[in-house]
Order: C-alpha cells, then sequence, then structure tokens
C-alpha cells in the first residue's frame, strides 16, 4: 500500500515537473498520467490505433486558383465542408522560409531543458515551453511538449516567452506571421465567395486587431506509442489553423464520418483546417473538425500550428445571409476572450463566452467548447 502511494506520489510528481522529452529518456516506465483512456477517444474505437493516410480524404487545394477557377474554389468549400481540412499548396510563402520556420522549431526543441525553462510557462499561464496544461488530477497527458506564443496583436507580444536562441527565431516567426495574416484574409474571403456571400461577411466579424497564437509541438518518441496520444481528441477554437506538418514523420488524424484518417504529409504544403469560430460564423456549413495526433516508437515528430483568431470581445455568429426560414440559426453568438488560466471569476457577457481557459478546460474533459453555443 505505501509503496503503491510512493508510486503515484512520484508519478504525480514527475509529470507535473517534467517534461515529456525527459520523461522520453527513461525507458523505463510511462508514468499513468499519460496513459490513453478509452472514454476519452472520439469515434470508432476499434479504429483507434489505425493510421490510414488517404490523400483523397483530405483534399489538395491549389489556393493560387481560388479567384479565377470556379471549380477550385467549390473543391474548397466541398472539403471545408465535409473534413474541414485541406492541403493547401501554391499558397505564396517561400520554401526558403517554411524552411525556416522548421529550423527554427527544431534548434529550439534541441536546446537543453534548462535552456527552454528560460521560457517556461508560468503554472497558471497558457504562454510560454511546457508540456500540457493541467486543469485537474485526473486529465490524461498529451505526449508532447509545446512552446505557445501569442503572436498578434504585435503590441501585446511578451517577448520574455520568446526564444533569443536561436538568434533568428524572432525574425523568423515575425516574417512567418505576417504571411499568414495576408493567406488567412484571401482565403475567409475565398471561403465567402464560396457560399455567394459578399466576400467581407466574415472579415466585418473579424474586427481590425486580429488575435493570432501559435504553438510549436514536439512530440517525443513513445516506447509504448499505442498508450498515449500526442494530442488527444479536439477541434481547435480558431477561426482557420494553419499547420507546418513535420516533413518526414506523419501522426496527424482528422475524424471523418466517425472514423480516423490520416492527413498525410505533401510536400510545400500548409495543412489548413476550420476552428470552431468558423464553423459558427457559417451556421454550421463549415465544419471545425475533430483532430488527434498519434506517437511512433521511432521518430521525433514536430509540427507549428498557428491559430488565426478574431479580435477579442467581439461578437461572433453565423452571417445574416446563412440564417433563413429552412437553414435557422444553429449556434448563440460567441465573445472570444483571452482570460487567464485559474481565473476563479470569469467576467460575464451577454453572450456565450469563448475563452481560452474554457477551451482546454472543456478539452480535457473530452468535451467541445462548440457544445456550450449550439442552440
Ligand atoms: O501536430 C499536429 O499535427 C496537430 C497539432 C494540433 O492539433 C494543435 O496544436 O492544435
Ligand atoms: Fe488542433
Amino acid at each position: 500500500m505505501a509503496e503503491s502511494q510512493s508510486v503515484i506520489a512520484r508519478n504525480y510528481h514527475e509529470s507535473r515537473s517534467k517534461q515529456v522529452q525527459e520523461i522520453a529518456l527513461e525507458y523505463d516506465h510511462l508514468p499513468e498520467r499519460y496513459i490513453r483512456k478509452e472514454d476519452e477517444e472520439y469515434g470508432d474505437v476499434n479504429n483507434a490505433g489505425a493510421s490510414s493516410p488517404m490523400s483523397e480524404e483530405v483534399p489538395i487545394i491549389d489556393i493560387s486558383l481560388l479567384t479565377s477557377s470556379l471549380s477550385e474554389l467549390d473543391k474548397l468549400k466541398s472539403a471545408v465542408s465535409s473534413c474541414g481540412c485541406f492541403q493547401a499548396i501554391n499558397h505564396g510563402i517561400e520554401g526558403s522560409l517554411v524552411e525556416k520556420v522548421r529550423e527554427i522549431s527544431q534548434l529550439f526543441f534541441k536546446l537543453s531543458v534548462e535552456e527552454k525553462k528560460k521560457y517556461a510557462r508560468a503554472g497558471d499561464d497558457i504562454e510560454g515551453y511546457g508540456n500540457d496544461v493541467v486543469v485537474s488530477e485526473k486529465q490524461t497527458l498529451d505526449w508532447n511538449d509545446r512552446l505557445y506564443l501569442f503572436v498578434l496583436p504585435r503590441n501585446q507580444r511578451r517577448f520574455q516567452f520568446w526564444p533569443q536562441n536561436p538568434t533568428h527565431f524572432r525574425e523568423v516567426l515575425d516574417e512567418y506571421v505576417s504571411k499568414i495574416e495576408l493567406i488567412n484574409e484571401f482565403l475567409l474571403k475565398a471561403l465567402a465567395r464560396s457560399l455567394n456571400l459578399h466576400e467581407n461577411c466574415f472579415l466585418d466579424q473579424y474586427g481590425t486587431t486580429a488575435t493570432m497564437e501559435a504553438r510549436f509541438n514536439y512530440y517525443p518518441p513513445c516506447p509504448w506509442p499505442e498508450r498515449v496520444l500526442g494530442v488527444k481528441p479536439h477541434a481547435d477554437i480558431s477561426t482557420l489553423t494553419f499547420l507546418l506538418q513535420d516533413k518526414e514523420v506523419e501522426g496527424l488524424q482528422v475524424l471523418k464520418d466517425g472514423k480516423w484518417v490520416g492527413v498525410p504529409i505533401v510536400r510545400d504544403a500548409l495543412t489548413i483546417n476550420i476552428g470552431d469560430q468558423l464553423e459558427i460564423m457559417s451556421n454550421g456549413i463549415f465544419k471545425s473538425p475533430v483532430h488527434r495526433v498519434l506517437i511512433n516508437s521511432k521518430d521525433a515528430r514536430m509540427s507549428v500550428a498557428l491559430f488565426c483568431m478574431p479580435q477579442t470581445e467581439k461578437d461572433i455568429g453565423p452571417v445574416d445571409g446563412l440564417v433563413t426560414d429552412e437553414t435557422p440559426r444553429l449556434y448563440r453568438n460567441v465573445t472570444f476572450t483571452v482570460d487567464s488560466f485559474f481565473n476563479e471569476t470569469p467576467r460575464l457577457y451577454r453572450n456565450v463566452t469563448f475563452t481560452v481557459d474554457s477551451f482546454f478546460k472543456n478539452y480535457q474533459k473530452g468535451m467541445r467548447a462548440i457544445d456550450a453555443c449550439k442552440i
């Protein structure tokens, strides 16, 4: 009894104080806190460990054609209305910049844990370097270390969390963020046109000082890959998410018609998915997909996600043209805010409040933030 208590205590302490990268080096045991539970899975559990990269399930869209080709626009609409994600090619970001983004991520995660901890997240914060955010003692932890940064608005950046090593980290990230800002705007217009709406209808709700968050993900290999998940099933709270996948190591899956579908690596492509806020704005036509990340026993995997969000505290709701007698409003309005993580006195709004911490709390309980907004 005393022994098992001490094992529990050891596991608990480890999951709080150690990064996954450190745990992965001790090949003798897997802390309990990381072992996945069946009741946290979505979809067909028999399919839970399967990885089936099927490129036809996640369409490749040539986004340079979206202003000139109606068939490409239609292909985009059908992709985001079914699996909710696509692989964007010809996005206009030079290959050399994409490579640099991968490189700064790689160089950062290669630093010693002590060096990385200079940018460590505070216990009650999301921003910074760390592993899974702990909101409950029962929560299963993701097999993932990350660096989380609020990159927009520019005047609210907290540079104490932006690595100075590698030295070009800040410059490269800033350049990449500027490019993604433009693609995000371009795509929001194209998505509106694909529904025969005024091209600014999503952008009008978006506001003038948008929010963007960056998450650099590092997934160490695990000797028991089927017992952990890199990221638990979740949907993003964003409007659009831009993901730079690892160049060689797969792992991302999206839930499509109750089955997990692998998202293959497509050279030079950005993997883009709809987030909850665009599902709400489109009154449910565009789907914010549930997705997760599998781990393997041999190779570490890296990815960089940029989450584009509207200006905080703006009212977000289904756009006028999409609410009709035949297609009634499916969601209440939401207001997106960035609250401190353990804020015990949440601010009240007229509408449902979508906070980053409510997202994490729902996520850790296996629920979706968007469920609270359904009528
Ligand atoms: O690493 C990936 O491929 C996906 C990561 C992800 O879903 C996230 O950071 O929200
Ligand atoms: Fe995600």
